[in-house]
């Protein structure tokens, strides 16, 4: 008889367990069960290894297709209607920065005439990300798609191009603001350096490769005093971490023209401004705080000396920027490789009249019929610069840009715009 031990305790998997006082046939069932029993815990361990990792892949795939707003079959699908192309010679454009200012305006205008446009924007909270999405939702009238995501997304930029063979890319997802840049420093590097880096090895290894335009910045001139700044001067001195980004992104891309045969056209934007526009920047700040009785500060420079801008209008900005695209010649590289020589241009896109800050405010007021309350104080060390004015010889050769409305009406149509979207009080009473 098996002692009671025996009996109680199971055999230790994968020995054999000798009985002494059995007979042959009694060791042979013994040994029999002993393996059935551990055949059947492996294959238990197995199949709960299998569902755990059917789980996780679940888990995994559920994360990708439902957690992102991106992929799947539906997806795909309404990113290629958009990239239609609607009139014959027509491009198809891949906007990054779709949902912000410039990006919603140049969005539209091509969609209007016919070419196909994706956007791309990840709806970052710099600014009220419900502006961003009301006009997310006017493009999507138009027929524009804007998928959120983020350039620093390398798999959801190679789904883009395995997607649509974009033709063009116009590239204006960025960190802006001058200030900011002290805030959050890192904010700059990680959307105008990492981002530009991304999306520039996206586009050297689509097949065929975009040609691409994107914004740089009148930032770049920095401390330059030389007026009106040309794309020929010096910008060896930033005033801000944000204009040392955009001239990194400058250099960036010039070393994918060089080494990968990448079309790139860097266009320097100075302070563009309109409906839609952002509120992070001053004219939309002090329409709003004006309309709310509110002070503004209007920051004053050495010797008291009034600080300057060439404030240019939205639709003369986004006729550069289809200029720029409809005359940029194709990239030269495919597989990854250079195969000939390719575009690398730059052009200022500037007004050509700057106006002082306190005339901005005096032509605001007019149109808003409210004085402003202004605080004036010495510009803070905060990046900014004194005075910008453009040089626009370049352009206008090269894309026929003239632009044509001055700060009085454009600022006009703005206020126009303003009042229609957040009307007379920006929701806040009047004091
Ligand atoms: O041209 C450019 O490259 C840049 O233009 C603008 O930068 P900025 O010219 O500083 O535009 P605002 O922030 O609207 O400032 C305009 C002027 O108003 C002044 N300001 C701003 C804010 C304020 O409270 N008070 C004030 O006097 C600034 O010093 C500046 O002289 C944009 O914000 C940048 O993203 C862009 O790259």
């Amino acid at each position: 008889m098996p002692s009671i031990q025996d009996e109680l305790l199971p055999s230790t998997p994968g020995k054999f367990k000798i009985d002494h006082r059995g007979s042959h046939h009694r060791q042979l069932h013994r040994c029999f069960a002993s393996t059935s029993t551990m055949f059947l815990w492996a294959l238990f361990l197995i199949a709960l290894t299998a569902s755990y990792l059917s789980f996780q892949s679940f888990i995994d795939t559920g994360n990708r297709y439902f957690a992102a707003s991106w992929g799947g079959i539906q997806w795909e699908r309404q990113v290629r209607n958009s990239a239609q192309i609607h009139r014959s010679g027509g491009m198809s454009v891949l906007v990054t920065g779709a949902a912000g200012f410039v990006g919603t305006h140049v969005s539209l205008a091509l969609k209007k005439r016919g070419d196909g446009v994706v956007g791309l924007d990840n709806f970052n909270s710099y600014y009220d990300p419900s502006l961003k999405k009301a006009r997310k939702a006017m493009l999507q009238d138009h027929g524009v798609f804007v998928v959120e995501g983020d350039i620093n997304d390398t798999r959801l930029l190679a789904k883009l191009f395995d997607v649509v063979a974009f033709t063009h890319v116009m590239h204006l997802a960025a960190q802006a603001g001058v200030r900011y840049a002290m805030e959050n420093p890192n904010s700059y590097v990680h959307s105008n350096i990492a981002g530009l880096v991304t999306l520039l090895e996206a586009c050297k290894s689509a097949d065929p490769q975009p040609a691409v335009v994107w914004a740089s910045s009148s930032s770049v001139y920095g401390l330059n005093e030389k007026v009106p700044f040309s794309e020929s001067d010096r910008t060896d001195q930033p005033a801000s971490l944000y204009a040392a980004t955009k001239k990194a992104g400058e250099e960036i891309a010039h070393t994918y023209n060089h080494i990968y045969g990448l079309s790139i056209t860097g266009l320097r934007f100075f302070t563009v401004y309109g409906p839609w526009g952002r509120p992070d920047m001053a004219y939309f700040s002090f329409t709003r705080n004006i309309l709310q009785g509110k002070p503004i500060t209007i920051y004053r420079g050495k010797n008291r000396a009034d600080l300057a801008r060439d404030f240019t209008y939205i639709d003369d900005i986004v006729k550069g920027c289809i200029g720029s695209l409809d005359t940029s010649r194709k990239s030269t590289g495919s597989g990854g490789k250079k195969r000939g020589p390719a575009p690398y241009r730059i052009f200022n896109l500037g007004n050509t009249s700057p106006v002082t800050v306190p005339t901005l405010v005096s032509i605001l007021e007019r149109h808003l019929k409210v004085k402003a309350k202004r605080n004036i104080v010495d510009m803070p060390g905060n990046g900014d610069v004194p005075f910008t004015h453009a040089n626009i010889s370049h352009a206008r050769r090269e894309l026929g840009y003239k632009p044509t409305t001055d700060l009085q009406t454009g600022l006009k149509k703005f206020v126009k715009w303003y009042l229609s979207y957040y009307g007379y009080n920006h929701g806040k009473p009047v004091n």
